[in-house]
């Protein structure tokens, strides 16, 4: 141990120095091309600071990028050898997702830092290796098989909540909803994904607790290495956060290849035409049998995974914060209750059972304001709230700025959301008729409001996201009156790639029928 610490210290400082000064001090390099800027006179995005000032502002990030986007619509920071561009400008954010498409991908820089914990599944890869998973999911997103299977599959989930918080209701005991959510959006996933119970897999709850934490902590470790510039030396050495990282890739590795095994065992007895067509992960493990050598077991791996993330934590995050909305502003509590009371005409005291199976498709489709009201959520608190590309080639955006191959480009849900150059001078309120015309909800241009990304890898789950969070959400207001623990505390997010309100969302729940 000591012996390491000797190796170890020197190497530490070395690079602590070189990192602080690539992030602080113009190097001779940086110069350079600074003084190249100049004499080119290339129109560079206004810069606001260093990187530095993204590890500042580390714990309010979101929240910095937004006061940094209301001075600019689109600002750099700068790096030692580049910059990293952000935007809120919706017709740059056109251009990026969709009109030069082909330029601005995931990148090498983005896989290298996600690819520990996203492998080279769907959300981490470009090219090849995505438009293949894209493609076989898109099949299974597009079967009618799939939209009646997943509304059963949330109709017995909304239930199995309703139960839950009633007995902690009539205990009086305090509930934590963004827990509960994760843990029903998380068995959504397996059953619809996977064709498999969670509970099938193991005994014991503990398994799928296991997971849900190992994978929050390593969302949260590895967006933290786009600041920290001796995540690199920390993984090597095994320390600090990169060696909690690696336990919790150990544990999240194990439930994803036990998984894959337990499908594997349950295809064995379906032959035919049959095999493959059930859930996404028969369909890739089919894939895999005529193609192993590309489909190993890791590649399997890393698709599953990033379909649980998909599925999972995006839902279970909006409807925490829309469950917080709702305790802040009662009277939008009131009226998504009446919506659903009306669209489903459910006129007696009925048990959650009966109750969910009057929310049938039509049901959903007449609670508008219930729409409106998770889509105002996604304006404000969008699950994904920055998203990161990497240039192929220098370009030119439409607002005149130039970007350089060395840069990043991102474009950031979160800060659009509270513009007022894009939503008015009401931006930052929490106002769900903005959405609604006559009661009609309209559609806003996905490059303005971009919660689920837009063009070619625009989200492929919106409409099936749209209807599980419908129906959790339509389901416990209908039973219950949720009331916040402590009403003068404001919630705030844990700095990762999706928006997870920190602490979790503790609330009272009043039977309301
Ligand atoms: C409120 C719920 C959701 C939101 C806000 C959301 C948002 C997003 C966003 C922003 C992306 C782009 C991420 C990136 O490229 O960095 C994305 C991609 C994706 N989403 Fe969703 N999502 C939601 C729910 C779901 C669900 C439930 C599923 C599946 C069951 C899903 C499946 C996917 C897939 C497969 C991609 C990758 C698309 C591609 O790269 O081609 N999403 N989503």
């Amino acid at each position: 141990m000591s012996a390491l610490f000797f190796v170890a210290a020197p190497l530490l400082l070395a690079l602590f120095g070189i990192s602080i000064l690539s992030l602080v001090v113009f190097t001779p390099k940086h110069l350079l091309l600074t003084i190249k800027e100049l004499i080119l006179k290339d129109k560079r995005p206004p810069a606001a600071g260093l990187m530095l000032n993204l590890l500042i502002h580390f714990n309010r990030l979101f929240d910095y990028l937004t006061s940094v986007a209301k001075k600019h619509s689109t600002f750099r920071l700068i790096a030692s050898s580049y910059s990293e561009i952000f935007t809120a400008d919706p017709v740059n954010v056109e251009y990026i997702l969709k009109t030069n498409f082909s330029n601005y991908g995931k990148g090498e820089y983005n896989w290298y830092l996600m690819r520990d914990l996203f492998g080279d599944g769907i959300f981490a890869v470009d090219g090849d290796k995505w438009r293949h998973q894209r493609k076989l999911a898109s099949y299974e997103f597009s079967t009618k098989v799939l939209r009646d299977f997943s509304t059963a599959v949330f109709r017995a989930n909304s239930a199995k909540l309703t139960s839950k918080i009633s007995e902690a209701a009539a205990g009086k005991h305090t509930i934590e909803l963004q827990e509960m959510l994760m843990k029903s959006t998380l068995d959504s996933i397996f059953k619809v994904g996977f064709g498999a119970d969670l509970n099938a897999l193991s005994d014991s709850n503990e398994f799928g607790n296991q997971f849900t934490k190992a994978f929050d902590d390593s969302n949260f470790i590895v967006f933290w290495r786009y600041v920290d510039p001796f995540w690199k030396i920390k993984r090597f050495l095994n320390i600090g956060l990169e060696a909690s990282l690696k336990k919790n890739i150990k544990v999240i590795d194990d439930f994803v290849y036990g998984l894959i095994r337990y499908k594997r065992e349950q295809l064995k007895n379906i032959s035919g035409d049959q095999k493959g067509k059930e859930d996404i992960l028969s369909r890739f493990l089919v894939e895999s049998e005529k193609d192993p050598e590309n489909m190993t077991d890791k590649y399997l791996r890393d698709i599953t995974l990033n379909f649980i993330i998909a599925g999972k934590d995006t839902t279970a995050n909006t409807l925490t914060w829309f469950f917080y909305m709702l305790c802040k502003i009662p009277v939008v509590q009131e009226k998504v209750a009446l919506e659903v009371r009306e669209a489903t005409e459910a006129e007696n005291i009925i048990s959650a059972d009966e109750f969910v199976e009057l929310m049938t498709e039509e049901a959903l489709n007449k609670m508008h304001y219930l729409h409106a009201a998770i889509t105002e959520t996604l304006r404000l608190y969008p699950a994904v709230p920055v998203d990161a590309k990497c240039p192929i080639e220098e370009d030119i955006l439409p607002d005149g700025f130039v970007v350089k191959k060395d840069d990043g480009v991102n474009y950031m849900p979160y800060a659009m959301g509270r513009m007022t150059y894009i939503w008015g001078d009401d931006a930052e309120e929490f106002r769900p008729e903005r959405w609604l015309l006559d009661g009609v909800f309209q559609q806003e241009s996905p490059f303005k409001f971009t919660a689920f990304q837009a063009g070619p890898r625009i989200c492929l789950g919106k409409e099936f996201a749209y209807r599980q969070m419908k129906m959790l959400g339509a389901v416990l207001v209908n039973f219950f009156k949720f009331r916040l623990v402590d009403e003068s505390k404001e919630a705030t997010y844990r700095t990762m790639f999706t928006l997870h309100m920190d602490q979790g969302l503790h609330l009272y729940a009043y039977p309301r029928l």
